[in-house]
């Protein structure tokens, strides 16, 4: 982890101090009682081998009111009806925030996206304690994301190996080439390249055009941030990349799902 007092750092501290709230209002226990509750996961990995096999992109359709870089995107904020006009758009996944404090999210809304869907849902939060995990079943995330810039090596085995007991998908991202060495040992399917320098949120698309020679064929890549136009889309398909993970372009969109058939021309499956 850094020692720069970035954002990246505040919200991390500040993950830490939300943690130990929940942890005194709902104890692990509890939330392992809950899994009875929710449906078990749905394959996240799952549906992305699915629409990846059948030549189509897997996009991963985000739904997040704001974010420390660019403010509110999104005054009119429904989860539920994003969520639908996802679905209905082709979306494979969602990735729903659930980060209050610095992306306005929440895990209701995940729970709310969820609920009106069919498609596995990520949980994007900044993961780095294992009560986060338990806490991700417990609200029905069929898959979370683990960001390699934040663990140590430790956390980073410990919380995927603790996801997958639990029946969770986990989405690694990594950034560059360090981060990526120490992600590769996890063995998992996913690894998301994250073209937005978390430190610096400077996003440059050649983040993931330069990981890729360093990736494994059996792995799937998930690009990350900053996807905006057809172009960007073509660019990464020509390099064999078709899985993508898209907020804000569909965010500002005034329709979200028209903006991913603009984008990706899916039509509804
Ligand atoms: O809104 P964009 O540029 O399309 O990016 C989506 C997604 O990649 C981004 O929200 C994201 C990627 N990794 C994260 C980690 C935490 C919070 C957010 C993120």
């Amino acid at each position: 982890m850094t020692e720069i007092p970035t954002i990246l750092k505040k919200i991390i501290d500040k993950k830490w101090q939300e943690i130990e709230e929940r942890q005194e209002t709902i104890s692990i226990k509890q939330l392992e009682e809950r899994f009875s509750n929710v449906e078990s996961p749905r394959g996240f990995v799952r549906a992305i081998e699915k629409s990846i096999a059948q030549g189509r992109s897997a996009v991963i359709a985000e739904i997040k009111k704001a974010s420390p870089s660019k403010g509110i995107l999104r005054e009119s904020f429904d989860p539920e009806q994003i969520a639908i006009s996802y679905e209905q758009a082709g979306a494979t996944c969602l990735s729903v925030l659930t980060d209050k404090d610095f992306f306005m999210g929440g895990n209701d809304y995940l729970r709310e996206a969820r609920a009106v869907t069919k498609l596995p849902v990520i949980r994007k939060d900044f993961i780095v304690d294992p009560y986060q995990v338990y806490e991700s079943r417990a609200l029905g995330a069929d898959c979370i994301l683990l960001i390699v810039a934040v663990l140590d090596d430790e956390s980073l085995v410990n919380l995927n190996s603790l996801a997958h007991e639990l029946g969770m998908d986990v989405l690694v991202e990594v950034h560059d080439q360090q981060e990526l060495t120490r992600a590769l040992p996890l063995n998992n399917r996913l690894i998301g390249i994250n073209n937005r320098n978390l430190h610096t949120f400077d996003v440059s698309l050649d983040t993931t055009h330069q990981l890729l020679g360093s990736l494994p064929q059996d792995v799937i890549v998930v690009t990350e941030s900053g996807i905006h136009t057809h172009q960007d889309v073509a660019a990464m398909r020509a390099h064999h990349v078709n899985s993508f993970l898209v907020g804000e372009a569909f965010m500002k969109a005034d329709n979200p799902g028209e903006k991913l058939s603009e984008l990706f021309s899916l039509g509804e499956q």
